[in-house]
């Protein structure tokens, strides 16, 4: 019952519907107790033969009157208190997406994306039906059962009504008992179907990759274990919720024994009628329902709060990475500063970055080169503050990273990611994606500036081609470029390219480099690339090592390094001349 004290906020906001839908249905309650007083009424009407045709008619015509009364009841009843509930999913619904939303990468490394979405969809759904079903079964088990005891205790025999109440106390303790039981396989059956969703996400997901690799089977294997897993666990809840509807049964009819033995002594001693006697079993027929919702309560109850606490549980894990009460709503512009003395992701073992500096001045572009793991895409996630826990420095403009809105610094940052994702929509939303009322002429701008325009045209529906999960396939390169004009339509004031042009031939990064350099003459870019040429004509190139810089300075001063720079760029060069001489050629 804990969980209706939890849930004393959502009550109090649907207050109104609440108060309106549990008034009638303690009307119900009332009425139902009508009809098994006449059928008392006509038997003893019948036993005294004093039953006359129009007091036939009269009890016929209000007992009809009862039953259209609650018919109508039932239907109000219903919708507002089953109604209402469905706000209770929306709010927790709502509640945990902006929480997800809000939550950093570390967050979705510690966390699978089917655990997430089984929280969002069958937990929401066990508390939704505490608010619905759960609410009914209380008040209607509370109030039938009160007014039929009350009723048979006062207008029929108090003695008999505490003797057929005698078995009651065995029932409260079994279901007690089955109740504690329930809570903890019920917790479970919830974690396994986790699991399930997991594992259907991830197969779903990487279905290409299972193809390649002839895994169909194994992948039917493990779904198979899992699938199995979920019915062991549920078959574990079921045999204790069984339990209930038999043990309700039994005592209600080992009340129906005692009421009719103890009745028939009654009457036999004239303290009661055969009417009576009637009138008092319907009653204790009336009580099954009662009796049967208390046990369905603990189902219910048990379910919606093995839900709601790991629903908590997820609410309650802070946002690691928050705006300062004072965080500045501007946009941050001009020089980058980067000072970072070391840096270790969360749950990595070493340093990511140790001892990484330098300072790029407005509209310069910054080349990042480095073996892959040396920590390229690492200074870019902190600049997008995507992690923190750094020791030093990072300043966008005049102020810290962490002074600004996480949402202006991102707003100022067009970000390119190694691992693009287009949403299963058109390329023109794909690509409008963060200003979607923008005008075409923009977006065409954007997607000429990243050299996709002419690919688009050439697709069956233009810019209204679905792409994504659901549209059709793209090259890598396509891909890559439409993710380019989607940061590009930001207008940012700083550009970060993660690598994001290691899909499209040379020509193309050369043709792609070279309108950005004109579009963007005052705006700031990083790249970060394997292809030298991409980042040979940046203000300043650092490169990475096992996260420290190793050289710094410009292409002409990298070269008379003679280092890692020199000896990759010359291999590249040699690579690119042997590739164009295989072109002549042909
Ligand atoms: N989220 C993370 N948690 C823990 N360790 C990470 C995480 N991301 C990267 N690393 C580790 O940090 C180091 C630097 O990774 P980073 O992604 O910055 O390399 P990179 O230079 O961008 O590589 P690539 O060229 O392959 O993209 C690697 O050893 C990597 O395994």
């Amino acid at each position: 019952m804990k969980l209706f004290w939890k849930l004393d906020w959502f009550f109090k906001e649907r207050k109104k519907e609440y108060i309106i839908g549990l008034v009638m249905l303690a009307f119900v309650a009332i009425l139902n107790l009508i009809p098994p007083k006449i059928i008392g009424y006509v038997i003893d009407e019948i036993a005294f033969k004093e039953l006359t045709l129009q007091s036939l008619i009269k009890w016929i015509v209000v007992i009809a009157v009862v039953a259209i009364v609650m018919y109508i009841l039932r239907y109000y009843w219903r919708l507002m208190i089953f109604g209402s509930s469905n706000y209770l999913a929306k709010t927790l619904r709502e509640k945990l997406f902006r929480h997800f939303t809000k939550m950093s990468p570390s967050f979705y490394q510690k966390h699978r994306v089917g655990d997430l979405m089984a929280h969002a969809t069958n937990d929401v759904s066990a508390v939704q039906q505490t608010a619905g079903s759960g609410v009914l079964t209380l008040f209607d088990s509370i109030t039938t059962g009160g007014f039929v005891i009350i009723a048979m205790a006062f207008t029929i025999d108090w003695r008999l009504t505490l003797i057929a109440l005698i078995p009651m106390p065995i029932m409260a303790v079994t279901t007690n008992c089955y109740g504690k039981l329930l809570h903890e396989r019920f917790h479970q059956a919830q974690a396994s179907f986790s699991n399930l969703n997991d594992k259907t996400q991830e197969s779903i997901s990487g279905i290409k990759v299972i193809k390649t690799f002839g895994q169909q089977e194994e992948d039917i294997e493990d779904f198979t274990k899992l699938s199995n897993d979920v019915v062991d666990q549920n078959m574990k809840v079921a045999r204790i919720d069984s339990l209930f509807d038999p043990t309700i049964s039994l005592i209600i009819g080992i009340s129906f024994l005692l009421s009719l033995g103890f009745g028939a002594k009654f009457i036999y001693e004239e303290s009661m009628t055969i009417g009576d006697l009637v009138a008092f079993n319907t009653y204790l027929g009336l009580l099954v329902w009662p009796m049967l919702a208390f046990g369905m309560l603990f189902n219910i109850m048990e379910r919606g709060s093995a839900s709601y606490n790991r629903i908590e549980q997820l609410l309650s894990i802070p946002v690691d990475i928050d705006d300062k009460d004072s965080a500045l709503d501007i946009l941050p512009e001009g020089d980058i500063y980067f000072h970072v003395k070391e840096f270790k992701f969360p749950d990595g073992s070493k340093a990511a970055l140790k001892n990484v500096h330098f300072e790029l001045k407005r509209g310069e572009t910054l080349g990042i080169a480095g073996k892959t793991g040396s920590g390229k895409t690492a200074i870019l996630k902190l600049l997008l503050r995507e992690f923190e826990g750094y020791v030093g420095e990072i300043k966008f403009g005049d102020h810290k990273i962490d002074d600004y809105k996480k949402l202006c610094l991102r707003e100022a940052i067009g970000y390119v990611p190694q691992d693009h994702f287009l949403f299963s929509s058109s390329v023109y939303t794909n690509i409008a994606f963060a200003n979607p009322t923008a005008a075409y002429e923009d977006v065409e701008y954007a997607a000429k500036l990243a050299y996709i325009h002419e690919d688009i045209l050439r697709f069956a529906n233009g810019y209204k081609t679905i792409v994504g999960e659901r549209g059709v396939s793209l090259s890598g390169g396509q891909k890559q470029r439409i993710s380019i004009a989607r940061a590009l339509m930001m207008k940012p004031e700083l550009l970060i390219l993660d690598d994001s042009l290691s899909a499209v031939d040379a020509k193309t990064e050369e043709a792609i480099l070279k309108s950005l350099k004109t579009a963007r003459a005052n705006a700031t870019t990083i790249i970060t690339s394997h292809r030298l040429s991409a980042i040979e004509h940046a203000n300043l190139i650092i490169v990475l090592q096992e996260g420290e810089v190793v050289e710094k300075g410009t292409h002409e001063e990298l070269m008379k390094l003679k280092g890692w720079y020199y000896e990759t760029y010359q291999l590249q060069q040699l690579e690119n001349l042997v590739e164009k001489g295989g072109e002549l050629n042909e």
